[in-house]
């Protein structure tokens, strides 16, 4: 590993959510494994008033997100990765101005020898973007003069592809692009990154990852979870803007992009914007309600407990047509993908927490064989990305006994079997990349815009038809029943762990 330049993070919304639940476990995770630079230090900034030691304990001594893993250190150790926490408000009215930001900057600066490296982290409501580039800007900390200036900015990147666009645009009058860094920690898990290998150092899969023997292509993103204590937030945006334009469509371009020429940050870039270049984009309103559904979660009744309905969330406005589930079916215009439906789901409150994508391959031409009456002919390859991160792939074999009879059988690896099977969390492995200027896992402006181009018509049409291709459905089912006619052929979704009742949770292998 390259070894990290002395550096400080300087965390706007410091106070938030986000910081306590993911950023500082994250930071913490990095100091344990022995990640962070020599000279290091944090520095929170937020409105609320809070001294140095009062957001020590907040988001580390006292945060429930560290308790476990602070419990298995010594007290020194933890002390001495608290003493590199600091904190500035800004003034309840922002009243503060960005001068004694940048002078408290400074001072740690000093202190703790970061070399005017500086990485600074949008953590606030995505409206204070632009108003905290412009500020930082402004006090001389944007400009890289000797050391590196780095922004990350957390999702959402923009609201439809106009925000996206001007925000952009913005972000670009303070920084150069390649100070920007647009978090999308779907990229930041291992098997998300693993896609890329699995696809281009196997000559066994590329010859075969085309529209000559690949029939369809589905992605599952499912959650147990509702809206939770995010209803204000989501109700705002719904699936297809929480999930589906970041998250989704990046696991989509990975599939769907060519070989890059190298493992460079641009080249790889390239080629993912390319591939968001050619998803087709649905232009009429009619095509959009054929292809598309979407839900939202009822009040639901199991084994005797009420478990609230969307509407009933809190921050949700009771006569919300926010959607909850959102499934796509698409196709990709290019040489490789012309013809292949994809199809792309994901919900809150379904029956179980996972992250898939399944690449079903064409039957043979011509049946040979006599199958068991369950036997799907397709081979498949399903790539799993969480839980039980791992790769699947589904192929047919001989019954043991008389005649030719064809049965399904499996292949698979899992990560957690491999010796070194520590997989970093996302957050982790992002930010070390960002501290070592590794942009190959963040989303380029291009990257952002292209994928709003391809939402950007759906979001249109659903906000001007809410009640079209709205249906309800129960909390612990994959969304509504009807979702399941939209894949061609009778194929269905592939339900993972549908019919699994142990208790040791559901594998890749069902
Ligand atoms: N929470 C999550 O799981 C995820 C969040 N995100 C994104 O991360 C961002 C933060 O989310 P989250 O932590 O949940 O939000 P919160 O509402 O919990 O926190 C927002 C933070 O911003 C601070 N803040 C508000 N105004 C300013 C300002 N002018 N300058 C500096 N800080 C300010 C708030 O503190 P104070 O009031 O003291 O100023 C608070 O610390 C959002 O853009 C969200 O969309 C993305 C993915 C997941
Ligand atoms: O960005 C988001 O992701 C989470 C799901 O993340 P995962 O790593 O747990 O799969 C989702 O719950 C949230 O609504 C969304 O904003």
């Amino acid at each position: 590993m390259k070894k990290i330049p002395n550096q400080m993070l300087i965390i706007f919304g410091a106070s938030g959510d986000l910081t306590t639940r993911k950023l500082i476990p994250a930071i913490f995770d990095l100091y344990k494994d022995g990640h962070l630079p020599e000279s290091f230090a944090v520095l929170g900034v937020s409105r609320s008033q809070l001294s140095d030691k009062e957001f020590r304990d907040k988001s580390i001594w006292k945060s429930p997100f560290l308790q476990k893993a602070i419990a298995k250190q010594e007290d020194e150790f933890i002390k001495t990765f608290a003493e590199k926490f600091h904190y500035h408000d800004l003034g309840s009215e922002y009243d503060r101005s960005y001068d004694d930001l940048a002078q408290k900057i400074a001072e740690l600066n000093e202190q703790y020898q970061t070399q005017g490296n500086y990485i600074f982290y949008l953590s606030t409501p995505p409206s204070l973007y632009g108003t905290i580039a412009k500020n930082l800007n402004e006090a001389n900390l944007s400009q890289e003069n000797g050391g590196f200036r780095r922004l990350i900015v957390e999702k959402p990147f923009g609201y439809d592809l106009e925000s996206a666009k001007k925000l952009n645009e913005t972000l670009h009058h303070y920084f150069e692009e390649k100070q920007v860094y647009r978090i999308d920690h779907y990229l930041g898990k291992e098997t998300v990154q693993n896609l890329l290998v699995t696809r281009f150092s196997n000559s066994i899969f590329e010859p075969l990852w085309n529209r000559r023997y690949i029939h369809h292509v589905e992605i599952t993103n499912a959650e147990t979870v509702g809206v939770e204590k995010r209803g204000g937030y989501y109700d705002k945006s719904g699936a297809l803007r929480d999930m589906f334009q970041s998250h989704l469509l990046q696991i989509v371009s990975l599939i769907v992009m060519e070989p890059p020429i190298s493992a460079d940050a641009e080249e790889i870039r390239d080629e993912k914007v390319k591939a968001l270049k050619s998803l087709r984009i649905m232009k009429s309103d009619e095509e959009i309600i054929k292809n598309t559904l979407r839900g939202q979660y009822v009040t639901t009744q199991i084994e005797g407990r009420t478990h609230k309905g969307y509407r009933e969330e809190e921050g949700v406005n009771p006569e919300s047509t926010t959607e909850t589930f959102a499934a796509i079916k698409f196709y990709v215009d290019n040489w490789r993908w012309k013809g292949v439906p994809f199809y792309v789901r994901t919900g809150k409150a379904m029956p179980t927490k996972v992250t898939e994508a399944v690449i079903h391959f064409k039957t043979p031409p011509h049946e040979v064989f006599m199958s068991q009456d369950a036997y799907r002919k397709d081979n498949k390859l399903i790539i799993r990305i969480q839980p039980n991160e791992g790769i699947l792939i589904k192929f047919g074999v001989k019954v043991p006994g008389l005649g030719f009879h064809v049965d399904q059988a499996n292949m698979e690896f899992y990560y957690s079997d491999l010796e070194s099977a520590q997989v970093m969390d996302a957050y982790e492995r992002l930010l070390l990349d960002a501290m070592q200027g590794d942009t190959t896992l963040y989303a380029r402006a291009d990257e952002v815009e292209a994928a709003w181009r391809f939402v950007d018509p759906i979001l249109k049409c659903w906000e001007n038809n809410p009640a079209v291709n709205t249906y309800g459905y129960s909390v612990g089912t994959w969304g509504p029943r009807n979702s399941d006619e939209m894949i061609e052929d009778s194929f269905g979704w592939r339900n993972p762990g549908d019919h699994l009742t142990d208790e040791t949770g559901f594998c890749i292998l069902c």
